[in-house]
């Protein structure tokens, strides 16, 4: 309520305190009366029963007029006209009252150190709180947080008896207060700041303690909220606190992690080193506002947008998993990090596997991991996919999954020795032991050596078994991917993004456009080479059978050179065999097209779209081979 001064105070006449005049009011819902006048200092205070404070007025020997509310405890000055200030009313220090401890605000020790805290997840707390009261703070807290304080036994101050303000508009205004700013941004070694303060009595804070309104994880629960709810839970004056308490982080430690509070508690008790560590923890803060303000971007993007996927401008938060040995080569240093994007978290994906033993993963392990894993993830049916070097080279669909893993690894023993072996079955203890004892199909003898295996799942006897293998078999448990998620790649100086290319056999219509149609287990076989062809690299040729790969040409600069290889590995398997194309061949006659028809192929799957498709159509049938058009294109570059 506003303060109402229905009486002008006299104007100061320089005679001192023995000529001061003092007025005394009382407040009492936003009426403010004159109740009496005098030339006394003494302090005559009165009470009604409906007042909420009493203030009184005196002038004094520096031609000041003071004002005083006894109850709110602040001792606010009066600039006389003659000074140019005229009615304005200001909190001055030091206020003669507020010296005696209130009984619910706790004196400061002698050094006055006060903390901050002001907290939506409020895991460790009690332990933080405590830490600091016996280290002499005084504790200033909002509603919740205060409370969880108290229920904890630790002493604390509430925001609004600093601010002389009530939390207001449904908690949006709590902090927002230049009692609390001023407290925080005030520069210690700036006397003029410190003058600013004293004037205005505000205390300064020296550890503020702040994590945010739980936006991210309302927005992604189940169910969703309402665009309403979604704003509501944007915190506004939590990041206003922090990035204050940052940007002035030589005076003031700024905490948002709980995992943080024990090295806080350390460097208050002087074990930790000072400037680095203050640093570190404004860095710190300024992210996690940076990545909660992205999070709130995306989100207000997504929902006025109407469904474009790229906005004009796009920050991605991640946050780093690991530290990694080194990148694709020794002498490059490197990191992996998960990516918090809404549109990310919890969308699966090898990032954010969970490891259960072997070695640590290094660069290398986690594209090779992340292309078999993609792979495996396309099949309905038990499948295992062998991958090297980010190319799967062995891959079986099998309705017993120890039989689809023989297949896979049959398929190219020698690119499969230390390779990576994925499943989109759960590995239990037969699967296991299968790994760990198969043999190479090359020799008969040598045990098969991985460097990951990685499934969506594993029985407790299953991961038992597969930890005998070898110390550092990393064994990994992964999520599928979701649909529909963008894909970021960096080039120099920038970033492409595109969307996944994640459709489904069921989004592709395989026309037949040669004489001869299809038989049905032909058909299969083809829908089988596409969905493998997709995983390779262009250009890419893959020959199955039977829900078996059998051969496959990648990253070859031409597609014949890529089919030449593919059917070399399938060997004499190839009779009858399906062959996928990831794009259109160029040339039919004396080139791929008529080549795979005279190794005997049984059917041809394609996009088509190339000028030649009808010499590709006529070549097909020269041969009484079946052709198949996609109509859609998978490079993988
Ligand atoms: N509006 C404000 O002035 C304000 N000041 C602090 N907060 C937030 O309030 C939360 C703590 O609230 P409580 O202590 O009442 O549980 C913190 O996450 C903090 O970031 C605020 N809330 C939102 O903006």
């Amino acid at each position: 309520m506003p303060l109402q001064l229905l009486t002008s105070p006299p104007a100061a006449s320089g005679s001192g305190r023995a000529s001061a005049s003092y007025f005394l009011f009382w407040y009492s819902h936003s009426r403010c009366h004159h109740r009496a006048q005098g030339v006394s200092h003494t302090l005559s205070l009165s009470r009604s029963s409906s007042s909420q404070c009493i203030y009184f007025i005196f002038a004094t020997s520096d031609d000041r007029i003071l004002l005083g509310p006894v109850f709110c405890r602040r001792l606010l000055s009066f600039c006389p006209a003659s000074r140019g200030g005229c009615a304005q009313w200001r909190p001055i220090r030091p206020e003669p009252w507020s010296r005696a401890p209130s009984p619910r605000r706790p004196a400061p020790l002698s050094g006055g150190k006060q903390a901050l805290i002001s907290l939506s997840d409020k895991s460790d707390l009690a332990f933080l709180g405590k830490g600091l009261q016996d280290l002499g703070y005084t504790i200033v807290s909002t509603g919740g947080t205060a409370s969880a304080l108290e229920k904890a036994g630790v002493s604390v101050v509430k925001v609004e008896e600093v601010t002389k303000f009530p939390e207001m508009l449904d908690g949006r205004v709590k902090t927002l207060h230049p009692s609390i700013h001023g407290g925080i941004l005030a520069r210690r070694d700036h006397n003029h700041h410190m003058e600013a303060l004293e004037k205005h009595g505000i205390s300064t804070f020296d550890i503020v303690v702040v994590n945010l309104y739980p936006f991210y994880e309302k927005v992604t629960s189940t169910g969703g909220v309402s665009f309403e709810d979604g704003i509501e839970n944007i915190d506004i004056g939590g990041p206003t606190m922090i990035r204050a308490a940052a940007k002035n982080h030589k005076d003031v430690l700024v905490v948002v992690d709980h995992k943080d509070y024990p090295e806080l508690l350390q460097f208050l008790q002087g074990k930790q080193d000072g400037e680095q560590f203050r640093r570190k923890l404004a860095w710190k803060a300024f992210q996690h506002v940076a990545a909660y303000d992205s999070a709130v971007s995306e989100w207000l993007w997504r929902q006025s947008a109407g469904g474009e996927k790229f906005p004009p401008a796009l920050t991605v938060p991640l946050t780093r998993i690991s530290t990694l040995r080194y990148g694709e080569n020794p002498h490059q240093k490197a990191s992996v990090y998960a990516d918090d994007s809404l549109s990310v978290v919890n969308a699966g994906g090898i990032a954010t596997a969970i490891q259960h033993h072997g070695k640590e993963m290094s660069y290398n392990n986690y594209l090779d991991a992340d292309a078999a894993w993609n792979c495996v993830s396309e099949f309905r049916s038990p499948t295992c996919v062998v991958v090297k070097h980010t190319n799967p080279c062995g891959v079986a669909s099998r309705a017993d999954i120890l039989e689809a893993y023989r297949l896979a690894v049959r398929a190219d023993p020698v690119s499969a020795f230390g390779g990576i072996v994925a499943f989109n079955t759960e590995v239990d203890e037969d699967l296991a032991r299968e790994i760990r004892e198969f043999r190479s199909p090359t020799d008969g003898e040598t045990r098969m050596f991985y460097e990951i295996v990685v499934a969506p799942g594993y029985t407790e006897k299953g991961l038992e078994v597969l930890r005998g293998k070898s110390k550092t078999l990393r064994i990994l448990e992964a999520k599928k991917v979701e649909k529909g998620m963008l894909s970021l790649r960096q080039v120099g100086g920038g970033w492409l993004a595109q969307e996944s290319d994640d459709l489904v056999p069921e989004e592709i219509d395989f026309k037949v456009v040669s004489e001869k149609q299809p038989q049905e287990g032909e058909l299969r076989d083809a829908e089988f080479a596409w969905l493998c062809v997709k995983h390779v690299k262009s250009n890419a040729i893959v020959i199955a059978k039977n829900n078996c790969m059998l051969g496959m040409g990648s990253g070859q600069p031409n597609r014949l050179e890529s089919l030449r290889i593919a059917f070399r590995k399938a060997g004499q398997e190839a009779q009858g065999a399906a062959l996928a194309s990831d794009a259109f061949f160029p040339f039919a006659w004396k080139d791929a097209v008529e080549e795979a028809c005279e190794s005997g192929i049984g059917v041809i799957a394609e996009p088509g779209g190339s000028i030649r498709d009808q010499d590709a159509i006529d070549c097909c049938n020269k041969y009484g081979v079946s052709l198949l058009f996609t109509n859609v294109r998978h490079f993988r570059h």
